[in-house]
């Protein structure tokens, strides 16, 4: 009896012999990419890809989508099969055969009014919504847009308050309390341990408004990042970084990955349901059994469950406003951000 079995069982039998797949042959239209190497895209830009391969984690490699992927999308944080040459050389050229299924995708609609749904980062676990505590002034309509983006997409939020050494960053926490919003408080020069220790391990993709010193925590949690500091476009008075893509960068030690969306200043959540959003906090989602049909939870609603268990003294009031403030922020125009 073969190992395998001994230590499987012999009802596994069938799934260590498949003899039929063996001697079927390869066709042009099913290709075979069993000898693919797996990697994972690093940046989009018009076509070319930049991906950094399992097997070489310090080489970046160049790679396009080959013909079989047509049209299907493949964004930053992807992992994909890849086939050609990865070896990183100038002018090499891999060719992308295939995208693996995606754990998580951050999505947004560009606009509230524009249904068409893009999909920003793949596979992030985490959502770091970085704010300034003061210079700019935190502005909580994006950070509740922000938190629900990352509810609807499965992925843990994280508010990082950065420039604590300009104001208490106290009242802006207790605002997500109640939500029980995980939070690091961050500045220039100070301790970035607290954030490190949050970022460990994960794929982390970092969010927030033009100078809310985004580029500064990059640079000192990678240090070889380069992220310029502080460049303001004199004609429009916004950052200089124009377009929307993402970028993503690997932290040192192995320690994850951070994804940098310089562009992305708005966040259309038009392709949220109420119901998506409720999952995320199990017990808000449990005292709406009993909801009538079609009650979308908000506080106008006559006969929500959520008001039932209030008065029943089973839920917390202020995480039920803090919810039904989230869910009011998916129909607040993105451009009042
Ligand atoms: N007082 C104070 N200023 C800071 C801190 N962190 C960053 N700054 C300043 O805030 C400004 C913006 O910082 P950046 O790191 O460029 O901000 P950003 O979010 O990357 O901005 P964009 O590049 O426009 O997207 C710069 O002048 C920084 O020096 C901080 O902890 N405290
Ligand atoms: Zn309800």
């Amino acid at each position: 009896m073969a190992k395998a079995q001994r230590r499987y069982g012999t009802e596994d039998v069938e799934h260590y012999d498949r003899p039929r797949r063996r001697t079927r042959p390869r066709t042009k239209d099913r290709p075979s990419y069993d000898d693919a190497d797996l990697g994972r895209v690093i940046t989009v830009d018009r076509g070319r890809f930049t991906l950094v391969m399992d097997d070489a984690p310090d080489v970046e490699v160049w790679a396009v989508k080959a013909r079989p992927l047509g049209r299907k999308g493949v964004v930053v944080g992807d992992r994909v099969k890849v086939v050609g040459d990865t070896s990183g050389a100038e002018g090499a050229l891999a060719r992308i055969v295939e995208v693996e299924p995606r754990q998580t995708v951050l999505r947004r609609t560009a606009d509230d009014d524009d249904p068409v749904e893009r999909v920003v980062v793949a596979n992030a676990d985490q959502l770091v919504i970085v704010t300034a505590i003061a210079d700019p002034e935190p502005r909580t309509g994006f950070i509740d847009r922000a938190l629900v983006a990352a509810y609807e997409a499965g992925i843990d939020p994280l508010l990082c308050i950065t420039k604590a050494d300009l104001a208490d960053p106290e009242s802006l926490v207790s605002t997500y309390r109640a939500l029980g919003v995980p939070w690091v408080v961050t500045q220039r020069g100070g301790d970035m341990s607290a954030l490190q220790a949050e970022l460990d391990g994960r794929t982390s993709v970092l969010l927030g408004h033009s100078g809310v010193g985004k580029s500064t925590l990059v640079n000192a949690i990678v240090p070889d990042a380069g992220r310029e500091v502080g460049h303001v476009n004199a004609v429009t008075g916004r950052g200089r970084h124009t377009s929307t893509s993402a970028l993503m960068l690997q932290l040192p030690d192995d320690a994850g990955w951070i994804v940098d969306t310089p562009g992305i200043r708005t966040f259309g959540l038009a392709h949220v349901e109420p119901e998506r959003l409720i999952v995320s906090f199990p017990d808000l989602e449990e005292a709406t059994a009993e909801c009538p049909r079609g009650c979308t939870h908000a506080a106008e609603e006559p006969e929500c469950g959520l008001d039932a268990a209030i008065e029943a003294g089973r839920l917390d009031p202020e995480r039920v406003v803090s919810f039904r403030r989230l869910l009011e922020a998916r129909s607040v125009p993105a451009y009042a951000l």
